[in-house]
C-alpha cells in the first residue's frame, strides 16, 4: 500500500459492500471504441462489457449488493435482470455526480454501508480478485486501484462514514491520492485493473479472459 496518511481503518467490513457501478447511455458510451468496433457493434459491446463486469462482481461473496446509475434503458433491463439495483442518473451531471449519487442511494437504505465505485468496462473480471481487493480496501477509510495504464482509476472505495469524494476521469489517480485515500497495491489483480477504453486494451481484456457476454459479441462480430 502507498499513501497511509489517510490511516489504517483497522478492520475488515463485516456485513458487505455495496457497490456502485455506473453506466453511461449505450449510444455515447465507448466513443474511444469506436476505430476498432465499428457501427452498432460499440454499444452492444459497451453493454456486453457492463453485463460481464456486474455479473462477476454479484458473484463475488463479499459483496452484498449491486447499484446501478444509468439513464440507458436497455442497459437498465439487462443489468436488474442479472440482480443489480438502478438508480437513475443525474441529468448533466456526468460520471462523479453519478457516482455520489449511488452512493447516497446506498447509504439511504443503509447509513453505515461499506460503499465502493467500480467502472463497468472490465469485462476481464474475476470475481475472487475483486475480493481481493475489497479485503484489501476494508483496512481503510477509503482506498483505490489504478488502472492497468496507472494514469486513471478502476475502483474507489470508502468504509462506514466516510463519503466517497469520487474523483473519477482521465488521470484520476493522482487525483485520488491527493484526496487522501489510499492506493492498494496488489499482485495478481489484473481483471480489476483492466478496464477497455480503446481496441488495445479489449485486445488485452481478450489476453487476460472476457466473460461469456462479451466474448459471444465479439466473437460472434468477428465470424
Ligand atoms: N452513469 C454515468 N456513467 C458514466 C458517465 N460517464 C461515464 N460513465 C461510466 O463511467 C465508467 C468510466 O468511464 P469511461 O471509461 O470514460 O467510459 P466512456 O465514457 O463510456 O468512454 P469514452 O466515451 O471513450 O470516454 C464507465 O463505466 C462509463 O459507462 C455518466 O455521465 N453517467
Ligand atoms: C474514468 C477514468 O478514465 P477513462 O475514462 O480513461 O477510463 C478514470 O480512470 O478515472
Amino acid at each position: 500500500m502507498r499513501n497511509s496518511a489517510a490511516g489504517d481503518a483497522g478492520d475488515h467490513v463485516a456485513d458487505g459492500w455495496s457497490l456502485v457501478v455506473p453506466v453511461k447511455p449505450l449510444e455515447r458510451a465507448k466513443s474511444r471504441l469506436a476505430p476498432a468496433a465499428a457501427g452498432g457493434l460499440r454499444p452492444r459491446l459497451a453493454l456486453a462489457f457492463a453485463e460481464d463486469t456486474v455479473a462477476a462482481v454479484l458473484a463475488c461473496a463479499a459483496v452484498r449488493d449491486v447499484v446501478v446509475v444509468t439513464d440507458d434503458r436497455a442497459a437498465a433491463g439487462a443489468l436488474a435482470a442479472l440482480g443489480a439495483r438502478i438508480v437513475p442518473d443525474v441529468p448533466g451531471g456526468g460520471l462523479n455526480a453519478a457516482l455520489a449519487h449511488g452512493a447516497r442511494a446506498v447509504r439511504a437504505v443503509r447509513p453505515a454501508a461499506a460503499v465502493a465505485a467500480l467502472n463497468a468496462d472490465l469485462p476481464a473480471l474475476r470475481s475472487a480478485e475483486l475480493a481481493r481487493v475489497l479485503d484489501a480496501a476494508g483496512k481503510f477509510p477509503r482506498a483505490f486501484l489504478a488502472d492497468a495504464a496507472e494514469i486513471g482509476t478502476t475502483f474507489l472505495s470508502a468504509g462506514p462514514g466516510t463519503e466517497l469524494e469520487p474523483a473519477f476521469g482521465g488521470a484520476s489517480r493522482r487525483r485520488h491520492l491527493s484526496t487522501g485515500a489510499v492506493e492498494i497495491r496488489l499482485a495478481g489483480v489484473d481483471s480489476v485493473r483492466r478496464d477497455v477504453d480503446t481496441g488495445e486494451d479489449l485486445a488485452a481484456a481478450l489476453a487476460l479472459g472476457v466473460g461469456p457476454r462479451t466474448a459471444a459479441r465479439w466473437v460472434g462480430a468477428a465470424g
